[in-house]
């Protein structure tokens, strides 16, 4: 049997205030924050679940203080591409094979949702895309490929990371499910967020 494989999951997380802008029609500030809030509870809980992580961090303003006691990852700035890049360089040591990162606006997140991105083969990169097909709310990578991997976050990341994993030579598995697609951006996406809406109100 070989050795067991480790994995951690990064969740990109802005500073308190400044998220879910597109929001702000519907919400006003102060649920927006708590809603933000919410969401990423829910999201770093189900990764604490996951048997297949070991460790979850956030990316973030390190000053950041939220509910769970998580590790925050310094954001070097530059937007969240950059910032994901530099994250990658500078990992804490001894990094863990595979690192998955994920969105913080995902309500209906599972544990068995980053068990499924942390246990693809070892020369996969798996992609979760948003309900369009066009975003990307997950992205799992062997530590070989997250330090070459050139983020793509922003309009129709979902094909444009597909196509930097062919760059890169590895294969492309896409993850489907409830909680991976569900991601809250418009007004329109709110009732899926509904349980994190109630705690935010
Ligand atoms: N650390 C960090 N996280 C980011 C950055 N940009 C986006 N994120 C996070 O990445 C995830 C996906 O971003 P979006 O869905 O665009 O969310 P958002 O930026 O809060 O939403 P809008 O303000 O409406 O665009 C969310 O968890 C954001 O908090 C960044 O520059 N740094
Ligand atoms: C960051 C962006 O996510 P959205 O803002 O569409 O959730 C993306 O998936 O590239």
């Amino acid at each position: 049997m070989g050795e067991a494989t480790t994995c951690w999951a990064l969740i990109p997380i802005k500073p308190p205030g400044q998220g879910k802008s597109r929001l702000s029609g519907a919400l006003d500030a102060q649920v927006r924050s708590r809603l933000v809030e919410a969401m990423l509870k829910r999201v770093a809980d189900a990764a604490r679940a996951s048997p297949a992580i070991q460790r979850v961090c956030l990316l973030s303003d390190p000053e950041l203080r939220c509910a769970a006691p998580l590790a925050v990852l310094n954001d070097a700035g530059g937007g969240l591409n950059t910032a994901l890049e530099a994250a990658m360089a500078t990992l804490p040591q001894p990094a863990p094979d595979r690192i998955v990162v994920i969105a913080a606006d995902l309500p209906q997140l599972s544990p068995q949702d980053l068990t499924m991105l942390a246990t693809v083969s070892p020369r996969t990169i798996a992609i979760a895309p948003d309900r369009h097909g066009m975003g990307t709310n997950a992205i799992s990578l062997p530590i070989t490929a997250a330090q070459r991997f050139r983020f793509q976050f922003g309009t129709q990341s979902f094909i444009a990371h597909r196509h930097e994993a062919d760059r890169l030579g590895y294969s492309v598995e896409t993850m489907l499910s409830d909680g991976l697609e569900k991601d809250i951006d418009e007004p329109a996406d709110l009732p899926d967020a509904e349980v994190c809406l109630q705690e935010a109100l």
